[in-house]
């Protein structure tokens, strides 16, 4: 679906990522990891064709994303944001059904279609309630939950998201990651987003990217690339990675900070 080969990226007169390289295929949930300041939004704008790419090639269903025209490619690409607060007090419904804005025709207003899409959307996030709300009086967390919304009604076949999970509620982020890798594996879409938490790529991706300080990367499983080692390296914490049985006895991974609990805590009787 979307193909990067030795892709470089950055800023005028300013290398941020060199050499990157993978594949991003339909139905997978792909979670970018890396610490604060590496270039991941740099390597999202890349993608998007915001920021020109400082060699190597992006390409799309096979074609490089420089012969796609925008049009074309907003219909294919959907991309989540970091939540902004826009200027105009557009009602929460209207945000969304701007996501199908790419397949409407010039100067066409959303049909019947379109807001039954957009109204699926915010009911498929728990966030129905907040249809005839003015966009700019919700909190951050529910602006990242429109914005989602927003996304899912475009109906992309891919997804880009910049921490789509960073001001939500430890229930909201579970369930918007379940919900995206669940859209994934069964619409055929691929989804690329970042994360601050190794536990989120564990849990719900199919693979991970990480990039450490010295903007090395390394793509695989995330049982593969999310290692005690890079956390350490990366990140200069301590952590534990256990595998864990659940109660239904399924398989889990999941990453503790080797530190911090009260000396007693957990002591075997
Ligand atoms: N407009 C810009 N012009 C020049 N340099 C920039 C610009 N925006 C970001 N940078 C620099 O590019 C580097 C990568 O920034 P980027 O925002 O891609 O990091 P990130 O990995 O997304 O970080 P975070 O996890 O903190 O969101 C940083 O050193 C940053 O200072």
């Amino acid at each position: 679906m979307l193909e990067l080969d030795r892709l470089g990226c950055g800023y005028r007169g300013r290398s941020v990522l060199r050499d990157i390289s993978f594949e991003l295929v339909a139905g997978e949930l792909l979670c970018l990891l890396g610490p604060n300041g590496v270039g991941k939004t740099t390597l999202f704008k890349t993608i998007l064709g915001l920021l020109p790419a400082q060699g190597g090639s992006i390409r799309l269903a096979g074609e490089p994303i420089v012969r796609w025209s925008r049009r074309r490619f907003a219909r294919h690409v959907g991309y989540v944001p970091q939540a902004h607060t826009p200027p105009f007090p557009f009602r929460v419904r209207d945000v969304v059904a701007m996501g199908r804005c790419a397949h409407l025709g010039s100067f066409a207003a959303p049909g019947a279609h379109d807001r039954a899409l957009a109204e699926a959307a915010l009911d498929s996030l728990g966030i129905a309630g907040l249809a005839g709300a003015d966009y700019t009086r919700i909190s951050g967390g529910e602006r990242q939950l429109v914005l989602i919304a927003r996304a899912l009604a475009q109906q992309p076949h891919i997804l880009v998201m910049d921490e789509p999970t960073a001001n939500l509620d430890y229930g909201n982020q579970l369930k918007v990651m379940a919900h995206v890798r669940d859209i994934a594996a069964r619409g055929g879409m691929g989804v690329i987003l970042t994360t601050h938490h190794p536990d989120h790529a564990l849990l719900y991706g199919s693979r991970a990217l990480v990039l450490d300080r010295a903007k090395r990367y390394a793509v695989g499983t995330p049982a593969e690339v999310i290692t005690e080692a890079y956390l350490q390296d990366t990140y200069g914490v301590s952590t534990e990675i256990h595998d864990i049985t659940r109660r239904n006895g399924l398989q889990s991974r999941l990453c503790v900070p080797a530190w911090g609990a009260p000396a007693t805590a957990g002591r075997r009787a």
